[in-house]
């Protein structure tokens, strides 16, 4: 099966081009196989790049323990790239239709191939049932979030995708690889969660890392990153513009007036390869 490995700020996924490939019935295996760092390939997951009836592809997206996601900000801005430069379409205006819905990509060039992409990411889902959480609040803002030894104060949004958000005064090991875990798996996200922690540098700067569900600790999340932009500004701590700093890189951040988040941010094709794995 041939593949290509690709990257938004950092956040590595192995891409199939599923126009071409025919792939095994238990994708969630192959996900898991081609993710592991030793073994496989090594990446966050695996991303199919599927023909759409209704856009110029649908991508689909698989964690590192096999779950699929709804939604992958720093994957469809790669799925964009990818459809442009391997020519399955020619506009620099592409349409990917994703968990969350058929979402407006705007590409930037650098020289004939593209290098960063702006997308429309939609509007934030902010009612408690369908994020989904158990907290009270429509969305909750600050609210408390009991860990047994400690409690936190978190913000939840959905991208598609659940975000847990808590704001940290400096981020380190203990937040990411200590209480990110406890969060993916608590009872009060029925889905799991991905658990984003957040330092203000300035209202309109921030920096972030997160713990993603299924893939556990990545370079970027760019629904993340979104999401935790969202947050800034229901709590009041942010703008809703914002640059936002991942260890992978950076991504720029708006909630428009029109409640859509635009994000926008790189796309990078590494190598490609073929897997003759399991
Ligand atoms: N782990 C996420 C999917 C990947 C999201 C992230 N890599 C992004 O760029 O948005 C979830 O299970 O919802």
């Amino acid at each position: 099966m041939k593949f290509t490995k690709m990257h938004g700020a950092g956040n590595d996924y192995v891409y199939v081009n599923c126009f071409e490939e025919t792939l095994p019935e238990d994708i969630a295996s192959l996900a898991v196989a081609v993710s592991d760092r030793h073994k496989g390939i090594g990446s966050d997951g695996l991303i199919l790049i599927c023909p759409s009836e209704k856009a110029d592809a649908r991508m689909r997206m698989f964690n590192a323990d096999g779950s699929e996601s709804e939604m992958c900000g720093n994957g469809v801005r790669c799925v964009a790239k990818y459809v442009y430069d391997h020519g399955i379409a020619k506009q620099q205006t592409l349409k990917i239709e994703t968990g969350a819905g058929v979402l407006h990509l705007d590409l930037e060039l650098a020289g004939s191939r593209v290098s960063q992409v702006r997308v429309n990411m939609g509007k934030p889902i902010l009612n408690s049932a369908e994020i989904p959480t158990l907290l009270p609040g429509d969305p909750p803002v600050d609210a408390e979030l009991e860990l047994g030894d400690q409690s936190l104060k978190v913000t939840c949004v959905s991208m598609g995708n659940p975000h847990c958000i808590t704001f940290v005064d400096e981020l380190n090991d203990h937040w990411v690889h200590g209480v990110g875990p406890k969060v993916e798996v608590h009872p009060m996200f029925p889905n799991r969660v991905n658990a984003e922690f957040i330092e203000v540098v300035s209202p309109a700067e921030l920096k972030m890392r997160v713990w993603e569900r299924g893939s556990g600790e990545t370079q970027a999340c760019g629904t993340g990153a979104c999401a935790s932009a969202v947050a800034g500004v229901l709590t009041g701590r942010s703008e809703r513009n914002v640059l936002i700093h991942l260890p992978g890189g950076d991504l720029r951040l708006e909630w428009a007036d029109s409640d859509e988040v635009f994000m926008t941010g790189p796309a990078v094709e590494v190598y490609q390869g073929v897997w003759t794995g399991p």
